[in-house]
């Protein structure tokens, strides 16, 4: 009689899983028809929870991957159609940006509908406030973003102001940390968690090399949860959406989405659109409505021949 046994998959090796157990660590391999597809919903990625059955203390087979409660779906820049899952049952994006310099607030927006884009919640780290001279000139100006749902932390990993309250965010959920190269990504996370042993910096100093080497995905375990650590990650910033989903990524919008005259409408030149109605009674920011365009634009250059 085979004994099934459920765990969580915390790294993903090429042909290999490890799987958290509920005794340790178990490396498996796939079994049966999971093993004879190597893309597509069928291949378990960090984040599933999966049936196993074990050959040996430490080894087994995955059987089954339980359903999805939440999938972190990339979707490539330049065909938004082509997907695929990087993360499952993550609970939430945390989108750390710098606040000094002056952050880019399309590049804010960019990042925060990709989380939306999955259907993740998100919230907003603005971290180096040590740097800052005016902080409630800076919470003043991320106000819109609490207007919109969307907690925003201050912090320093220097100072180590906002820490506990970043620490409280994440307690005991599975998050990934987004954002540009160099906000201090690393360094909070370290600041949260000594001996985590993130790098910093743009090079290692142990081996000389450009930190952008790791290939494994993984969940680090941090903070009663974990941290979602991988490669498909890097390139957040400029995933695809589909066109007809941007509008459902922006949460101001969604009101006002199907009231169109066109049921297919953009919301860019067609007439009679619902949401640019909205952005002329100044119900709907119209920074905010630009940012919209101008990814929706920007991705629709980027596909032309
Ligand atoms: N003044 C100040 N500097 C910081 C703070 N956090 C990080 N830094 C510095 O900013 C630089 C980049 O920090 P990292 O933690 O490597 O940034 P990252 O977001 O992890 O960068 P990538 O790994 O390239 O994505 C380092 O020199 C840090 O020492 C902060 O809160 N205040
Ligand atoms: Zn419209």
């Amino acid at each position: 009689m085979r004994i099934l046994e459920e765990g969580l998959v915390i790294r993903t090796l090429g042909a290999a899983y490890d799987v958290q157990g509920p005794d340790g660590v178990v490396r498996c391999v796939l079994r049966g028809r999971l093993r004879r597809q190597t893309e597509g919903p069928q291949r378990p990625v960090i984040g599933d929870r999966v049936q196993f059955e074990r050959v040996s203390p430490k080894e087994g087979a995955i059987i089954a991957i339980l359903p999805r409660r939440t999938a972190l779906v990339r979707r490539e820049p330049l065909d938004p159609e082509k997907a695929h899952v990087i993360a499952a049952n993550l609970d939430q994006i945390v989108a750390v940006f710098a606040a000094v310099p002056e952050p880019d607030l399309f590049q804010i927006d960019r990042y925060l509908a990709v989380a939306e884009a999955s259907g993740l919640p998100a919230l907003l780290v603005l971290n180096k406030i040590d740097l800052a001279e005016d902080l409630s000139a800076l919470r003043e100006r991320f106000a819109e973003y609490e207007e919109l749902g969307y907690p925003v932390l201050y912090t320093s990993a220097v100072t180590g102001a906002g820490l506990e309250a970043l620490r409280e965010r994440v307690r005991g959920k599975i998050s990934a940390f987004i954002g540009p190269s160099g906000v201090g990504k690393s360094s909070l996370l370290n600041a949260l968690q000594p001996g985590l042993g993130l790098r910093v910096g743009s090079i290692n100093p142990r081996t000389g090399m450009g930190r952008h080497t790791t290939t494994r995905s993984e969940l680090i375990p941090f903070e009663g949860g974990y941290l979602a650590d991988t490669p498909g990650l890097r390139d957040i910033g400029v995933w695809g959406i589909r066109p007809e989903d941007l509008a459902a990524c922006f949460p101001e919008m969604r009101p006002y989405i199907g009231r169109c005259e066109f049921s297919d409408c953009l919301h860019l030149e067609e007439p009679g659109c619902a949401v640019r109605r909205a952005v002329a009674r100044g119900e709907i920011r119209r920074r905010r409505y630009e940012s919209y365009r101008r990814i929706l634009i920007e991705q629709q250059a980027a596909r032309a021949p």
